[in-house]
């Protein structure tokens, strides 16, 4: 992915880590050094070039990773350089990694809620023409160093089959612990739970000053096991949640079928119930049945009373009957 100004002055190493202040990182000496304030709109450029691939590629309705977005939450992204690409132009991006610490409540292989902060998996994105290279496990294994973190630890928000290919090859991540929201965790989970930094760690974390983590303990906090739903979704938010908004239908239509639907391509051995490993539309659309059946709960609505003449169902004399 190439941009109008010199991305390899810009990003002078393969792998840059940029958070909420997209500070541009330092310049190697001898370098001429354009304003400060420029060099950070270049920065948010990438940022919102990368979201919008992003988005792209996994077909979502607008960009989870933008300039903005980013200097709204406490989310570090780690992006890659193609260093071959110096002697053509302007160097290139490879792709990146978004990740962020996020209170979660995550059922159990026992159906129990825990109260969690793991690290979490929200963006990933190689572009089009490198994937399958390679990149994706470098640009993965240099995030699980620098966050101090083993695979299993990690949550991911809604992963795509790319990605949960990528994750079953490179790191056996394999079976998920049924979850009801759109995390995806996998087995091992809540064997160690890593433990966030502190707020003051989490704030030098990425400006390179030297703050030791204190060893990671299991500080799985368990919750009262009926804990009422509503309670539990607004921790639980995915980054993705705001895009329902665009694209929810109104009511009835909005109605999520009550048995759920297996997926069109099913995760591969995986048996997160209750998870939205696919992309595509947050909520299917309701069948047409089930419209009708909504729409016979209100008879006195004109539009019922149109619908249900033409119910495939039979004529008015057998619906009668039936009823
Ligand atoms: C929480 C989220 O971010 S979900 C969104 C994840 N992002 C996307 O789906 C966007 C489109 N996909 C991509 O950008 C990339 O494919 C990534 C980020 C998922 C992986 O990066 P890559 O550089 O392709 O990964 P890398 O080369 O290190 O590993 C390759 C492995 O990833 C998986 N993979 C990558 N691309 C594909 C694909 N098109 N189909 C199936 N599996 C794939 C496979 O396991 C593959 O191994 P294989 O080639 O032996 O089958």
């Amino acid at each position: 992915m190439e941009f109008p100004f010199d991305v390899d002055v810009l990003l002078p190493e393969r792998i840059t880590v940029l958070d909420q202040h997209l500070r541009p990182p330092a310049r190697r000496p001898g370098t001429t050094t354009p304003a400060r304030v420029d060099l950070q709109q270049q920065i948010m450029t990438i940022v919102d070039e990368l979201g919008k691939a992003s988005a792209k590629a996994q077909h979502l309705p607008a960009p989870i990773t933008s300039a903005s977005r980013m200097q709204s939450n406490r989310h570090v992204m780690y992006v890659l350089k193609d260093t071959s690409a110096r002697p053509a132009g302007k160097g290139a991006i490879i792709g990146f990694l978004k990740v962020g610490y996020k209170k979660l409540f995550v059922l159990d292989d026992r159906e129990a809620h825990n109260e969690v902060e793991p690290l979490c998996i929200l963006d990933f994105y190689i572009h089009e023409s490198l994937q399958r290279h390679g990149h994706g496990q470098e640009l993965f294994q240099y995030m699980l160093q620098k966050e101090r973190v083993e695979p299993h630890q990690l949550a991911i928000d809604r992963p795509s089959q790319k990605l949960l290919k990528f994750l079953n090859k490179h790191y056996n991540l394999e079976t998920t612990v049924p979850q009801v929201n759109n995390f995806v965790i996998f087995e091992g989970f809540f064997a160690h739970q890593h433990r966030p930094p502190a707020p003051s760690l989490r704030a030098t974390r990425h400006t390179g000053a030297a703050v030791i983590d204190p060893a990671p303990s299991a500080p799985v906090r368990k919750l009262p096991p009926k804990r009422a739903e509503g309670d539990i979704k607004p921790y639980s938010s995915s980054d993705r949640e705001f895009l329902k908004v665009a694209m929810e239908p109104p009511w009835p239509l909005n109605r999520a079928p009550r048995r759920a639907t297996p997926p069109v391509h099913p995760p591969p051995r995986s048996s997160s119930l209750g998870n939205s490993p696919e992309r595509g539309p947050l909520r299917p659309f309701v069948p047409e049945q089930e419209l009708l059946r909504s729409l016979r709960l209100c008879p006195p609505h004109s539009t019922a009373r149109l619908l249900l003449s033409t119910d495939p169902g039979g004529s008015p004399t057998q619906r009668r009957r039936t009823r």
